[in-house]
């Protein structure tokens, strides 16, 4: 068995190795002496491992017949088989660095000498084989004898005769001081010296006339090995064993050999080695517990690392056949079966210096250096710089890929979610084919639901968007900040919104090419809507500029401080909103700021919830907080307010103006007169019930045959309708944003359908027949301008007493009357506005009587004709109004992009969440617009459009949710 290569560093020992003793018997033949007496053999080998007595005896019966140890030699085994199979194990363990003991056991004359004599041989050739095989290291032999004889240990190198003593090294345990320690040069100079043992061990015998020996011979073999590679000087560690070859006296009793004088006491001398020796055994073999008598005995003394300690053990046991020697023979068995059980704990004896490990260190330091110097850096394959570009465009490929995958992903969702909830609405939510039906209470969750997720965390239901559009008044920093804000995208830090991805990474138009747009079936109620807004716009072309240009020259004045101006005189009037006393001075607008972000917070934190107090107080300020000499929406006062200015117009330009005064939200006796003039059955002085009766206008009781038809109206009969005199013109969408008519001839008829309701338009109709019969441009431009002008103050009136019925609050008043003054263009807001008024009114009538179900048509079905209209839109939107189009005119027109990405995000909210037949159209006119026809004087009103159709959207739902009153 080869023992482990031992670490170094370490010094006595490691790799325990716990082992049983190795225990062989070897049973001599009979010799002449036992032949010539006939004395019998008894005892067998009954196979490698067992020997059994033979002998019928009655008086035998007692003892055991069969003895198993781990080899049993026969008488004709040869001792070249006993060391090979029972001792060359544990001889060679020496060569790597574990000490071994070969013990030879047994009665005088049973063969222990003759044995052992063989084994150090056949050991001794074995080992310098070994080392001849194994020239990688370098070894030191050294050879030691010693005999203890009457307990006195005797050096047998020694021609001196002196008894030796025994020592106790702490590292080393007992030496035999002064012993001869030899060196051995070669095989042959160890063959000498045990020959020279075997004499004198012999003359010891003769000198005690003794046949037999009675002495303990030790002879002992240290082996150091290194390797080769290091130096002697240099060795950091070495390997150090001996191996020990003990040859005992015999083990008869004392009582056989006794006699008187000297060999009596020798004979007591020898048992007491070898009772010691049995003793240990004893002990050791019932495990390592309680006191060991080592000390007993000099041969224990001496053997103690070889008996239970550090090294390997085999004892052969020598045994005579002869029937005479049985009694010995049982007690060689008896200790062999003792010493069998005795275990060792060999380790490999590493001997290592300070000195040499210190060096054995730094050599190894210094290697590692080495080759840490020596490591080259890894080739880079290529140029680095282009390895890193490559990389970065391939994580900008898969960050643009995550991105895309993630908006399909909340576009599927949004779909899916759409989907399901019409599923769900079908039982729910139910409406006539033209009418917005009251939901019932469910509609809320349901029309909320409808919304994407994060819509709905952007914008709360209960949030009105004046609040963000006041904050846009104030500057466009502050205004950009907040839509965006508004959108879901520059989002401050703290802000609850969250970004909706379905429109931060689309393209600006994207959403008008959704895919999930049905297919339009049917008429579509809503034809040549752009036309109309064409229309629109270029018979108020010359209003816009020229309004532009005097409120350019009258005080530089932007809109905010047009604003600030109405305000202020809302705080003259009211006296309660701000205590700052104002006039209708501009104040800085610093100052200004600061005032219109106070009266939003007031809104926010006060207005918000139902009011119902206010309302009534601020109907009134709004129509009457204007005294009639200081109202600009007073022609008189208009005029002399022009008059002031330096007008650089025509003078049709300053008719028209004149016509279209910045304001005509109050009462004008001549607008009353001209009102009756054309026919018109409009009572302008208040909001008395005799007047809505005479217009026809039903607002508490929609059970009336008008206020049916008004809530009935098909949606063909929406607020604007188109009619085209002139086929051939098809004015380009550049000619037309311009400002160039080119020669177009069409023909605006403008049909009110909230004004039919009330009553009026058949008669506002008929006044337009009369004055389109007279033919001339002129007259008919100016018919068109008055028609609209009678129309935009019918629909104030409306307006105003909805208001007033709705409770809408002050705020939201006071900028609707500041921005939409009677411009043509406004004709869209006034629509919408009367839109969302009714169906507020009709919503909180409905709510208050119960809900209604009969005329109900399932959701599913307007929502697939309302896609279709969708899609029809976007179509006509996508053919009219090229983005190279588009974007050449707002670089015309110095729309910064900030202000149309506002726009359209506005537009794109505001199209999503358009999800009925009311809306839709409105949303149309507001996308289309904002795409492609919003002027910088535009941007502000176009922008609180869309902010009050967004509210309205997000107020629908409101008054059935949890039997709350309107915020207004
Ligand atoms: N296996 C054997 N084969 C042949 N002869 C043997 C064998 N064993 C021992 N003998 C012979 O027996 C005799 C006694 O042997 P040996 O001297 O070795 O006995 P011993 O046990 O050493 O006795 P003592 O204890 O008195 O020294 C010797 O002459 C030896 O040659």
């Amino acid at each position: 068995m080869e023992a482990k290569e031992p670490i170094q560093g370490v010094i006595q020992a490691s790799n325990g190795l716990e082992e049983t003793i190795r225990v062989s018997i070897r049973l001599r033949p009979l010799n002449e002496k036992e032949l010539t007496k006939n004395d019998s053999s008894d005892w067998a080998c009954l196979n490698n491992n067992s020997i059994i007595f033979r002998s019928t005896l009655p008086d035998r019966a007692m003892y055991p017949q069969s003895y198993t140890f781990d080899r049993v030699f026969g008488c004709d085994s040869t001792t070249k088989q006993v060391y090979e199979e029972g001792a060359k194990e544990v001889v060679l363990s020496v060569v790597n660095g574990i000490n071994s003991t070969i013990f030879a056991y047994g009665q005088t004359s049973s063969g222990k000498t003759y044995t052992m004599n063989g084994i150090t041989e056949y050991s001794v050739a074995d080992i310098y084989n070994y080392m001849e095989t194994h020239q990688e290291r370098e070894y030191v032999l050294k050879f030691s004898a010693i005999e203890i004889y009457n307990e006195a240990v005797r050096d047998l190198l020694s021609f001196e005769n002196v008894p030796l003593r025994l020592l106790d090294d702490p590292e080393k345990g007992t030496v035999v001081e002064k012993l001869t320690e030899e060196t051995l040069k070669d095989r042959n100079h160890l063959q000498e010296l045990l020959s020279f043992c075997e004499v004198q061990r012999k003359i010891g015998e003769t000198t005690l006339n003794e046949a037999s020996s009675r002495s303990h011979q030790i002879l002992r073999l240290t082996i150091e090995s290194s390797a080769r590679k290091f130096k002697k000087s240099e060795s950091g560690s070495s390997l150090t064993a001996t191996v020990n070859f003990v040859d005992l006296a015999g083990s008869e009793r004392a009582s056989q050999t006794m006699s008187a004088g000297t060999r009596l006491k020798e004979g007591c001398h020898i048992n007491r080695s070898l009772l010691s020796l049995g003793t240990v055994i004893r002990k050791l073999s019932k495990g390592r517990t309680g006191h060991v008598p080592y000390r007993d005995s000099k041969l224990t003394r001496i053997l103690q690392n070889s008996l239970g300690g550090n090294g390997r053990t085999a004892i052969i046991c020598t045994m005579s056949p002869a029937r005479s020697h049985v009694e010995q023979s049982r007690n060689t068995l008896l200790f062999a079966t003792c010493a069998k059980e005795v275990s060792t704990n060999a380790h490999v004896n590493v001997v290592v210096s300070d000195k040499a490990l210190v060096k054995q260190l730094q050599k190894e330091l210094a290697r590692l250096e080495s080759e840490m110097k020596n490591i080259k850096p890894l080739p880079v394959k290529g140029d680095s710089n282009s390895l890193l570009k490559e990389k970065e465009i391939l994580i900008e490929q898969m960050d643009k890929e995550i991105k895309e995958l993630t908006r399909q992903r909340d576009l599927a969702q949004y779909r899916i979610e759409n989907l399901l909830h019409s599923v769900g609405e079908d039982r729910i939510f139910k409406r006539s084919e033209s009418t917005v039906q009251i939901v019932p209470e469910t509609m809320s969750e349901t029309m909320s639901e409808t919304v994407p997720e994060t819509m709905s965390e952007t914008v709360p239901a209960t949030v009105p968007d004046l609040v963000e559009l006041d904050l846009d008044l104030r500057s466009d920093d502050s205004s950009l900040k907040t839509f965006d804000t508004f959108n879901g995208q520059g989002q401050e830090e703290n802000s609850p919104h969250k970004v909706n991805p379905l429109f931060s990474t689309s393209h600006d138009d994207d959403f008008l090419l959704d895919s999930s747009t049905p297919e339009l079936a049917g008429p579509y109620p809503y034809n040549n809507w752009e036309e109309v807004a064409q229309r629109v716009r270029a018979n108020s072309e010359d209003s816009y500029k020229d309004v532009q240009c005097i409120e350019l020259e009258e005080s530089n004045q932007t809109p905010n401080e047009n604003v600030e101006l109405a305000l202020a005189r809302l705080e003259d009037n009211e006296g309660q909103m701000i205590s700052t006393s104002r006039t209708n001075q501009v104040t800085s607008p610093q100052r200004k700021n600061k005032e219109i972000v106070t009266i939003n917070k007031d809104y926010v934190s006060g207005g918000f919830m139902p009011n119902t107090a206010e309302p009534k107080r601020t109907l009134n300020c709004i129509v009457n907080f204007y005294p009639a000499e200081q109202s600009f929406s007073s022609i008189e006062a208009a005029k002399d307010r022009f008059q002031n200015l330096k007008l650089t117009r025509s003078k049709s330009c300053l008719t028209v103006l004149m016509e279209l005064p910045p304001s005509t939200w109050v009462e004008k006796p001549e607008t009353d007169k001209k009102a009756q003039h054309n026919g018109s059955e409009i009572n302008f002085s208040g909001l008395a019930e005799g007047s809505r009766r005479k217009r026809g206008l039903s607002c508490g009781n929609l059970e009336t045959e008008e206020s049916q038809s008004v809530c009935n109206r098909p949606s063909e009969d929406k607020a604007l309708e188109i009619i085209e005199e002139d086929d051939d013109d098809n004015t380009s969408v550049l000619n037309f944003a311009t400002g160039k008519k080119g020669k177009s001839k069409n023909r605006l008829r403008k049909r009110s359908t909230h004004g039919s309701r009330l009553g009026r338009t058949p008669k506002r109709e008929e006044a337009k027949e009369t004055t389109q019969d007279v033919g001339l441009e002129e007259e008919q431009d100016f018919q068109s301008h008055s028609d609209w002008l009678l129309e935009f103050q019918g629909q104030q009136r409306d307006i105003i007493e909805l208001w007033d019925a709705c409770n809408v609050p002050l705020v939201h008043r006071s900028y609707f009357f500041i921005l939409f003054k009677g411009d043509p263009s406004d004709a869209v807001y006034m629509e919408v506005e009367l839109r969302r008024l009714f169906f507020i009114r009709e919503a909180m009538s409905r709510s208050t009587n119960g809900f209604g179900r009969n005329d109900a048509i399932t959701q599913a079905s307007s929502l697939k004709t309302l896609n279709r209209e969708r899609e029809m839109l976007v179509k006509r939107i996508k053919k009219k109004f090229s983005v190279k189009e588009r974007d050449t005119l707002y670089k015309k027109w110095g729309i910064d992009l900030k202000t149309k990405q506002r726009s359209i995000q506005l537009a794109k909210k505001l199209w999503t969440r358009t999800k009925d037949f009311d809306h839709i159209h409105e949303s149309a006119a507001l996308v289309a617009k904002l795409l492609g026809f919003v002027e910088p004087s535009q941007v502000s009103r176009e922008m609180f459009g869309l902010s009050f159709s967004l509210q309205s959207l997000d107020q629908r739902s409101f008054p059935w949710k949890r039997n709350m009153s309107l915020p207004f």
